[in-house]
């Protein structure tokens, strides 16, 4: 006799929660020609959890990400969505959940910031195009950047591009949000609302985020997680404390040390 299962939409249907789902690159290397980029790296992050990345320029940060958003396939190893190898097409992996910002801000200068997060709802999120400016105005609501909407995107404050870039990203409903250097660029006073909105983002979104990042005092305040990568490959992983302290990213950060500075500020 076979065994009875209650059926997964069933559950669904009665409103349980779906199960949280993980996103890992395991053992993934990545090379450009004769340089390898990302040796043998594992990392996972699942939502719910906020995961730190740090390391210096060049050590493969964006690498992993982009092989963590489906825009690159792994020279080896693997990128897998749970159980299941995550689709190396960007539009792809958005629409299984996986949503990621870029280090230079993408959006249309000519375009207002409400139509990029439509554009993007449509695009990344698989919203229908009559929904979307809908589903853009509320996300700006979310933000409260109402204000933002009608504003060509060229004649926004760098910090509200940087914003509206994650509006964008959040317009797609990303279960897991991948954020490349979120506070380049940003006075502290924006950082501090930057840190606001990544806590916003996993308490009322139940999102998992993985941010990579230089600014190490955003990434130890914000995160459950970090990891530290120098040439392509992890040398420390744990708690923000623990990375923190870790003597090979200390010794990573010599120049500074050298120079009488503390590269890894206490919080
Ligand atoms: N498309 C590419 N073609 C060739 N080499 C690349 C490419 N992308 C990255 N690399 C190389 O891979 C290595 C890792 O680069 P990556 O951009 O991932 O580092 P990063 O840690 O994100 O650096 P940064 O902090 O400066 O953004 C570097 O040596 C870089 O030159």
């Amino acid at each position: 006799m076979r065994a009875h299962r209650t059926p997964k939409l069933l559950s669904a249907a009665a409103g349980a929660e779906p199960e949280p789902i993980t996103l890992s690159a395991e053992a993934a290397s990545r090379d450009f020609g004769g340089v390898r980029a990302l040796d043998g790296v594992s990392l996972s992050v699942a939502e719910g959890e906020v995961v730190g990345l740090i390391g210096p320029n060049g050590s493969g940060k964006t690498t992993l990400l982009n092989l963590l958003s489906g825009v690159l396939a792994p020279t080896a190893g693997r990128v897998l969505l749970d159980q299941a190898p995550l689709p190396a097409v960007p539009r792809r992996a958005a629409r299984a959940g996986v949503v990621r910002t870029f280090q230079n801000i993408r959006l249309f200068g000519e375009l207002t910031a409400l139509e990029n997060v439509a554009a993007a709802a449509v695009a990344a999120g698989g919203a229908r195009r009559r929904d979307a400016d809908a589903i853009a105005r509320r996300e700006l609501a979310w933000l409260g950047a109402e204000h933002v909407a009608p504003a060509l995107a060229a004649d926004l404050s760098y910090g509200e591009q940087r914003m509206v870039e994650i509006v964008r990203a959040l317009a797609a409903r990303p279960r897991l949000l991948l954020l490349d250097e979120p506070a380049a660029g940003m006075p502290e006073s924006e950082t501090r609302a930057l840190a606001a909105l990544i806590a916003r983002i996993r308490e009322e979104r139940g999102a998992g985020l993985l941010i990579v990042e230089h600014d190490v005092d955003l990434i130890v305040t914000s995160c459950d997680r970090v990891a530290a990568l120098v040439e392509g490959r992890v040398v420390a992983h744990g708690t923000p404390e623990a990375v923190r302290t870790d003597p090979a990213v200390i010794s990573t950060y010599l120049g500074a040390a050298a120079a009488g500075t503390d590269p890894i500020p206490k919080d």
